[in-house]
């Protein structure tokens, strides 16, 4: 499992407007979510850990080495980003060529990187677009396009901003059961998202964010648990959670299954 380390970790947008420092966190979780409000810098550390922005101190290092040390080909196999707005990172003319493209970072072999991408694009329901022009596509199958181009080049982590955003339902359970063959893989997947049932449900450890610090990191089980700190931090809790708390139940449930699990065993 890939080992993320971020260490004395601090940046400023020019305006300084807003101001990350990370002390010391550590992202050896195979499935861990990022949450906090708008704003709380989530994007911007995904930013940093690609390389897009540059950090003004502090190291960042997967399995022991500094990202900055790693040649470029290296650095995509390590860590791939899916952005917020799939739009940021669509560029080509046809869904195949767009996948075709991200491999051709790493690979020069076009008969290789041509069945890669046929296998990508159908365990992300693309086949029938592969010679459709990405902004011809749905929101929802261009961020589906935007992952099936990080799951070709098949880097050690997985860093996705939202991907559940305007997806539908099907899209989404695919999307999760892709996210729990990565992590059986030995993958490491990190998600930005809203999502607090998604969260609850299906995620191994959660970070949150607020005003550039983390102030929490730990199982979901243990955040939604402390109830003053979700709602300091501004998040609200899974709606089982929120359902039972109404109705004077005070335990942790991350899902209506685990609910019903613990009802079973009483
Ligand atoms: N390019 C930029 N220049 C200046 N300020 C920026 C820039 N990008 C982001 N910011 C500001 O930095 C702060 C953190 O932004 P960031 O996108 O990391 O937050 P976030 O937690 O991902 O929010 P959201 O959940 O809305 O996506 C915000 O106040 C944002 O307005």
């Amino acid at each position: 499992m890939p080992k993320i380390e971020l260490h004395h970790l601090q940046f400023s947008y020019p305006e300084k407007s807003f101001n990350l420092a990370v002390e010391n966190q550590v992202f050896a979780d195979s499935m861990a979510a990022i949450v906090g409000q708008n704003g709380a810098g989530k994007s911007t550390i995904f930013k940093l850990l690609t390389g897009l922005l540059k950090a003004t101190t502090g190291t960042i290092k997967v399995n022991g080495t500094e990202l900055g040390e790693l040649k470029p080909a290296d650095r995509l196999k390590t860590i791939g980003i899916t952005f917020q707005n799939p739009d940021d990172q669509l560029f080509n003319a046809t869904v195949k060529r767009e996948v075709e493209w991200s491999l051709s970072q790493i690979s020069s072999d076009k008969a290789i990187n041509s069945q890669r991408a046929d296998q990508v694009l159908e365990k992300v329901g693309l086949t029938e677009k592969a010679e459709e022009n990405p902004y011809d596509l749905s929101l929802s199958e261009r961020k589906l396009l935007t992952v099936a181009t990080v799951l070709a080049v098949d880097p050690a982590v997985y860093l996705f901003d939202e991907p559940m955003m305007s997806l539908d339902w099907p899209s989404k359970q695919m999307l999760t059961d892709i996210f729990h063959e990565l992590s059986a893989d030995g993958h490491q997947v990190i998600t930005i998202t809203h999502d607090m049932d998604w969260v609850a449900a299906e995620f191994s450890s959660v970070a949150v964010m607020e005003h550039g610090r983390i102030k929490f990191t730990g199982a979901p089980r243990e955040l939604f648990g402390d109830r003053d700190l979700v709602q300091r931090v501004g998040l609200l809790p899974p709606k089982i959670m929120a359902l039972t708390q109404m109705l004077g139940d005070p335990k942790t449930y991350l899902s209506p299954e685990d609910y019903q699990v613990k009802h079973q065993n009483m």
